[in-house]
C-alpha cells in the first residue's frame, strides 16, 4: 500500500517477478555456471519480493556462519530449520533444533558406525556438563579462507629434471670397501653376506678410517639415513676382535681371547628405550660374526634386578639409557666400568633436550674416576678412553654436550669440503645440517578450515594405487590430536564389526587409563573432577585398519604412537609397523622423529610444522634413508607460515635455487585425493569441475556429525584441538614469525578438528597432563610465549582504521584470554 491512500493490486505472475534471462553462445560450462547463479539471484529477489523464505527454495552451500542447530544431511535447509534459526535469532517461540536422520547420504568414503545420531550426542553430553550445548557453528569450507601469498618456485618440467645423486648412499662398491677402511675380511665378509652391505656411506668412510687411526675423541656429524649407527660401531666391534685375536697370541691367563667377563670395554648411550633397542639390534646382528663378544642392555622398562643379574654375568659391550645407567652406576655393584674404552653418546641434541646433562655428567665423572683407579691393565687395551657424540644436526646444546664429554674431538663429516663450503657461504650456514638430496620435498598452503578433509584426501590420493606408497608418517604437534586423529581414520562404517585381525589392543598401564575404539569411545582421565575410566576391561587400539583411507583395492593399516601410551604398547607399535610389509600410515608426534631406523618409509608428512627446524631435519630424515628415495610434504597455512618455505630451501645443500620443493594447495590435493579421475556421472548428471567442493563439504560434514554423535568423541576433538593450539604456541622463538599465534584463526581452525563451537565457550574437563616441550621459563602465560610480540599491523587507537583494529584488537584479547583458559595444564607433546 502507497502512502498516499492509493491501492495497488495486481497479481504475481506464474513465471515470477522478474524475467529469467536465457544463455546463448559461449561454452557449455559457463552457460550453467551463469544460469545457476542467475538462478540464485532470481529466486533471492523474487522471495524479498514475496517475504518468503528464500533459503527453503535453493540449496545453500555457500551459507557462512549459519548460527543454527544442526544441518540436515544434504546441503539444502529445510523449512523446519529455517524456521528454527528465524527463532534463534530472537524469535518468540522456544528455539527448536532441526532434526538429524544420522544418516550418511553423500560421501561414499566415509560413513560413521554409530547409529547415535547428532542429537543425541549432543543431549548426552548436555547431560554430562549440567547445561545447554554450546551453539553451533556450521561454516562453509570454502569462504572467507586467508589467500596464499606463495607461487611455485620454480616450475621444471619433471622430464627435464636432472636426476639428483642421493648424498646419503653407500660409496661406489669398485671404489671404497669396508676392508680398504681397516675392517677385517671376516667383518666385512659378514657385512656383505648377512647384512646385505657392499660398501661404506661416505660417514661410515670418514669416521670409520679416523677411529681405527686414533684415539682421539671425535664428534661425528652427518645427515639422517647416512649410517651413522655403523660408523660408531664398526670400530669399536673391529678394535674389539683385534684385542681379543693379541689376547689369544699373547696367550693371556686362561689362553682365550675377549669373553664376556673379560670385562666392560664400550658403553653407546641412547635417549630413549626405543633407540637403544635398535642399536642393540644391529650390534647383536654385526656381533653374530664375533659370537665371543657378548653385548647388552640397560634401558629400564623391566625390573632392575633381572638387568642386575644380566651385568652379574658380564657383558663387553653395553646399550643404555642415560638414567638407567646412572642409577646402575649407583647401586649395582658387579658393574664394573674400569675397563670401558670407548663411551657413544648417540642422538646428543636429543639426549640434551630431554634434559639427560646431569646424568651425563655423573657418568663421564665415574667412568673417569674408575679408569684412573684401574691397577690390572688388560694387554692391547688402550690407555685412553675415546669418546664419540653423533648427531645429524648441530645445535648449541651439542657444543655443550660436547664441553662435558670430548676434549680436544676431531669434528667428523661425510663430506670434507663441507667445512670449506661452510666458511664460503658464512655463519648462517656455519655447520648446518641438510636433508638428503634425493628427497623430494613439498608444501602443501591449506587453509585451517580445510586442514581436515585435506589431509584424509592427501592420503587418500597417496595410497590410491597399490604399492605407490607402502608407508606413510604422518607428524602431529600432540598426544591428543594424534589420538583424535587415528580414532577419526580408523571409524568404521555402520553395522561393521569392530574387531578385526589387524587391531592389536592392550591393557591400559595404571598411568595411561583411556581406551580407543569405535564401540569404547576415547575417555580420559579427568585431572580436576577425576572422572576417571578406569575400568580396567577397557583396551587401547594402536593400529587397525582405516576404511576411509583404505582404497578398493587394498587394507590401509593406520597406527598411533605417541610418549602418553604405555612403552610396552609403543614398543610392539613400533615393531608391528616396521614389519607391516602393506600399506600403512602411522600418526605420531615428535616421540618417532629421532634415529628410528623403519624400512620402506616413502612418505612423510608434516601435518604440524615441527617446533624446531632441526626437528624438521630429524622428521623427514625417517625417509629417503641410505640412499633410497622419498617424499616429503609439509601442511602449511596461508600468510606468515608461508614464510617457513625459506626453511625448507636452507634444507638442501645447493641452498636458495629451491629446486626440488614443490608447491600444492588445498584445492588441488581435493581434486586429487577426492574427485575420481575422469568425468563421472552422479544420479545422472554430469560432474562439474567443482564436485570436489561437494565431496570435500559432505566429508567435513560426516566428521562433525562423527564427533557430535559421542560426548567421548566431542570431548577427544575439543582436548586434540586445544593441546594443538597451546603447541602452536611452543615454536622456537627463531621461527615465531612464521608459526605466530596471534595471526591463528582459532574459529577456522576449530573446524579442522570438526567441532561446530565457539573457541572461547570451549570446555575440555580435565586435560591431559605431561611434560611440555619447553620449559616453564621459555612460556609466558596462558602458553603464549613470553615475547609474544603485538602485530605490528594493527593501528593504536584514534589513528586512522582505528575502528577495525579496535576490533582486531579485541579478537585478539579474547584469543589470549581462550588459550590462557586453556592453558592450566601443560599440553603433552609426547
Ligand atoms: N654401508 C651401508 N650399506 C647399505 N645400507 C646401510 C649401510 N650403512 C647403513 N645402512 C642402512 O642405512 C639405514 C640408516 O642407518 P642409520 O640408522 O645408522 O642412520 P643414521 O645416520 O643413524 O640416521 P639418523 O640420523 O636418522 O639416526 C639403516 O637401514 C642401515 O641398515
Amino acid at each position: 500500500m502507497a502512502d498516499d491512500g492509493m491501492l495497488l493490486n495486481f497479481s504475481i505472475p506464474e513465471a515470477g517477478l522478474i524475467e529469467k534471462v536465457k544463455f546463448k553462445g559461449g561454452k557449455w560450462k559457463d552457460r550453467q555456471t551463469a544460469k545457476k547463479s542467475a538462478e540464485k539471484w532470481h529466486n533471492k529477489a523474487t522471495a524479498r519480493l514475496t517475504g518468503e523464505n528464500p533459503v527453503s527454495k535453493k540449496s545453500t552451500t555457500n551459507a557462512n556462519h549459519t548460527e543454527i542447530g544442526e544441518r540436515k544431511t544434504t546441503r539444502q535447509i529445510s523449512p523446519e530449520t529455517w524456521e528454527a534459526a528465524k527463532e534463534h535469532r530472537g524469535g518468540e517461540r522456544e528455539t527448536k533444533r532441526a532434526r538429524v536422520d544420522g544418516e550418511f547420504k553423500s560421501s561414499a568414503d566415509f560413513r560413521p558406525s554409530s547409529t547415535v545420531n547428532a542429537t543425541e550426542g549432543v543431549k548426552r553430553t548436555e547431560e554430562r556438563h549440567g547445561g545447554p550445548p554450546p551453539k553451533q557453528i556450521i561454516s562453509s569450507l570454502f569462504t572467507y579462507n586467508p589467500t596464499s601469498i606463495t607461487k611455485e618456485l620454480v616450475k621444471t618440467d619433471p622430464k627435464n629434471e636432472t636426476p639428483v645423486e642421493p648424498s646419503n648412499a653407500p660409496l661406489d662398491p669398485k671404489l671404497e670397501t669396508f676392508t680398504s677402511l681397516g675392517i677385517s675380511p671376516a667383518l666385512a665378509s659378514h657385512l656383505l653376506n648377512k647384512m646385505d652391505m657392499k660398501a661404506p656411506t661416505a660417514i661410515q668412510k670418514a669416521a670409520v678410517t679416523q677411529l681405527l687411526k686414533e684415539d682421539s675423541d671425535a664428534f661425528i656429524q652427518a645427515e639422517t639415513g647416512s649410517g651413522k649407527t655403523l660408523a660408531y660401531l664398526l670400530p669399536i666391534v673391529q678394535r674389539l676382535m683385534e684385542l681379543s685375536a693379541n689376547m689369544k697370541k699373547r696367550k693371556a691367563e686362561d689362553g682365550s681371547g675377549v669373553h664376556r667377563d673379560s670385562g666392560l670395554f664400550a658403553i653407546i648411550l641412547a635417549p630413549t628405550r626405543e633407540l637403544s633397542k635398535q642399536i642393540a639390534t644391529v650390534l647383536d646382528n654385526i656381533l653374530r660374526c664375533a659370537h665371543w663378544l657378548v653385548a647388552g642392555t640397560v634401558i629400564g622398562g623391566e625390573k632392575k634386578k633381572s638387568e642386575k643379574a644380566r651385568l652379574r654375568k658380564g657383558m663387553n659391550i653395553l646399550v643404555a639409557t642415560p638414567g638407567r645407567l646412572a642409577d646402575h652406576l649407583q647401586h649395582t655393584e658387579a658393574l664394573d666400568v674400569s675397563n670401558v674404552r670407548w663411551l657413544v653418546l648417540d642422538e646428543g641434541d636429543r639426549l640434551m633436550e630431554l634434559g639427560f646433562e646431569e646424568e651425563i655428567q655423573r657418568i663421564v665423572g665415574n667412568l673417569n674416576l674408575r679408569m684412573r683407579a684401574t691397577k690390572n691393565k688388560i694387554p692391547g687395551l688402550p690407555e685412553k678412553r675415546t669418546t664419540v657424540l653423533c648427531s645429524a644436526t648441530m645445535k648449541l646444546d651439542v657444543e655443550r654436550l660436547g664441553e662435558i664429554s670430548l676434549k680436544d674431538a676431531v669434528h667428523i663429516r661425510a663430506d670434507p669440503a663441507d667445512k670449506d663450503r661452510d666458511a664460503v657461504n658464512g655463519e648462517d650456514r656455519d655447520q648446518a645440517s641438510f636433508a638428503p638430496a634425493q628427497l623430494k620435498q613439498t608444501y602443501a598452503v591449506v587453509a585451517p578450515k580445510l586442514r581436515l578433509v585435506s589431509l584424509v584426501g592427501f592420503l587418500k590420493q597417496a595410497f590410491r594405487r597399490k604399492g605407490s606408497v607402502m608407508k606413510a608418517i604422518v607428524f602431529i604437534s600432540c598426544a591428543d590430536s594424534v589420538d583424535f586423529h587415528f580414532d577419526l581414520v580408523t571409524s568404521r562404517p555402520e553395522g561393521e564389526e569392530v574387531t578385526s585381525p589387524k587391531t592389536e589392543t592392550a591393557e591400559p598401564e595404571k598411568k595411561l587409563e583411556e581406551t580407543s575404539s569405535e564401540t569404547k569411545p576415547l575417555e580420559k582421565k579427568s585431572k580436576n573432577s577425576k572422572v576417571i575410566q578406569s575400568d580396567p576391561t577397557k583396551l587401547v587400539v594402536t593400529h587397525t585398519e582405516s576404511p576411509i583411507l583404505s582404497p578398493p583395492t587394498h587394507t590401509v593399516t593406520a597406527y598411533r604412537l605417541h610418549g602418553s601410551l604405555p612403552q610396552s604398547l609403543r614398543t610392539s607399535t613400533l615393531a608391528h609397523f616396521a614389519k607391516n610389509k602393506e600399506a600403512s600410515v602411522l600418526f605420531a608426534t615428535d616421540v618417532a622423529s629421532r634415529g628410528l631406523d623403519l624400512p620402506n618409509v616413502d612418505l612423510v608428512v608434516e601435518f604440524d610444522p615441527a617446533f624446531a627446524r632441526d626437528d624438521h631435519l630429524h622428521r623427514i630424515g625417517r625417509t629417503a634413508r641410505a640412499g633410497r628415495d622419498g617424499r616429503a610434504c609439509i601442511f602449511l597455512m596461508p600468510g606468515c607460515e608461508e614464510g617457513y618455505v625459506e626453511i625448507l630451501k636452507n634444507d638442501r645443500k645447493d641452498g636458495e635455487s629451491g629446486v626440488n620443493i614443490g608447491r600444492q594447495d588445498a584445492d588441488e590435493i581435493l581434486k586429487k585425493g577426492l574427485q575420481p579421475a575422469g568425468q563421472a556421472i552422479i544420479n545422472g548428471k554430469k560432474e562439474y569441475k567443482t564436485a570436489y567442493m561437494d565431496r570435500a563439504t559432505d566429508l567435513q560434514l560426516d566428521f562433525e556429525r562423527w564427533v557430535l554423535a559421542s560426548p567421548a568423541r566431542l570431548e577427544s576433538a575439543r582436548r586434540a584441538y586445544q593441546s594443538h593450539v597451546r603447541a602452536y604456541a611452543t615454536h622456537v622463538a627463531a621461527e615465531r614469525g612464521y608459526f605466530d599465534i596471534k595471526q591463528l584463526h582459532l574459529g577456522h581452525l576449530a573446524k579442522a578438528f570438526a567441532l561446530r563451537e565457539r573457541p572461547s565457550g570451549m570446555k575440555v574437563p580435565g586435560l591431559r597432563t605431561g611434560a611440555g616441550r619447553e620449559s616453564k621459563s621459555t612460556r609466558g602465560k596462558g602458553g603464549m610465549p613470553k615475547d609474544g610480540h603485538v602485530n605490528p599491523n594493527i593501528p593504536e587507537e584514534g589513528a586512522p582504521g582505528a575502528d577495525e583494529a579496535a576490533k582486531m584488537r579485541k579478537a585478539v584479547r579474547s584469543k589470549e584470554k581462550f588459550l590462557r583458559s586453556a592453558a592450566a595444564d601443560e599440553f603433552n607433546l609426547g
